[in-house]
């Protein structure tokens, strides 16, 4: 579980996060939602400790970040996984190498040990046998895919997820979303994803949080979402035209 406490963060005289106070859940899927704009990616690397907030706590299973000396620090980045939008991986690295590179970083293992670690994640995003090709050998869901083995194969506790989706076509976007959820499942993983897409919303939005210009304006779940008559959100939810014609569509057929 990660704890908000009245967040704030602003760059110069501008407020970007203007007290933000949050749970994100242990073993679910927690959303951060809004507008381009809104604070999500602030809020974000606020939450990973790349920007330091002005004001409010950040709770890591009830240890404050702000208390925590370096050790502790050190401790708390092997545990959290991180999915980068696009991917983010060495192109001049075979796929295993990409996978093992956090084991590298944090862990002594021998390399066969890690190398066993790498398969078994490799095939849990259902791709074995890519190991010795390059990201440019291989589909943008491929990659995706092996971002996702990469975030996890230090068995993180905690899994942050920028926009996973950017890039893909529907389909596979909806792959990677279950994949998600269902990794955070089994492995009772506290995770955060940013994201605008709404698809992803209806997919796996078993928390939302909701930001419009840097205010947590509203918090549900993805069934919360389609009956709440919180006009930013509903804006937020219909700016799609696809979904202002199922309802004009549900409206006629009432
Ligand atoms: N390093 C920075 N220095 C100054 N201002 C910044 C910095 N990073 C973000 N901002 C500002 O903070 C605000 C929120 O940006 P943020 O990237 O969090 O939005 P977002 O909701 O993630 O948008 P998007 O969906 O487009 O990624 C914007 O006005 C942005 O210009």
């Amino acid at each position: 579980m990660i704890k908000v406490d009245n967040l704030k963060k602003q760059f110069g005289n501008e407020e970007i996060l203007k007290g933000i106070t949050t749970t994100f859940e242990k073993g679910k899927t927690n959303l951060i939602i809004g507008q381009s704009g809104s604070g999500k990616s602030v809020m974000l690397k606020c939450l990973i400790g790349l920007f330091k907030p002005e004001q409010g706590r950040i709770y890591y299973d009830d240890n404050a970040i702000q208390d925590m000396d370096e050790e502790q620090q050190r401790v708390l980045r092997e545990e959290i996984g991180m999915l980068f939008q696009g991917g983010a991986l060495f192109d001049s690295m075979t796929i295993e190498d990409n996978v093992m590179f956090p084991l590298r970083m944090f862990t002594k293992q021998k390399r066969a040990e890690m190398l066993e670690r790498v398969n078994e994640v490799l095939n849990r995003v259902e791709l074995d046998g890519v190991n010795k090709k390059y990201p440019a050998e291989i589909s943008g869901g491929m990659q995706k895919r092996v971002s996702i083995a990469r975030a996890i194969v230090n068995k993180p506790k905690y899994l942050f997820c920028d926009e996973p989706n950017s890039g893909l076509d529907p389909k596979t976007a909806t792959v990677i979303d279950n994949l998600i959820q269902r990794i955070t499942h089994e492995n009772d993983i506290t995770t955060i994803v940013v994201t605008h897409d709404m698809n992803s919303v209806m997919e796996i939005g078993e928390r939302i949080n909701f930001l419009k210009n840097g205010v947590l304006v509203w918090k549900g779940t993805q069934e919360d979402i389609f009956k709440t008559d919180n006009k930013d959100v509903t804006d937020f939810v219909y700016s799609s035209d696809l979904f202002k014609k199922i309802r004009d569509v549900q409206n006629k057929t009432n």
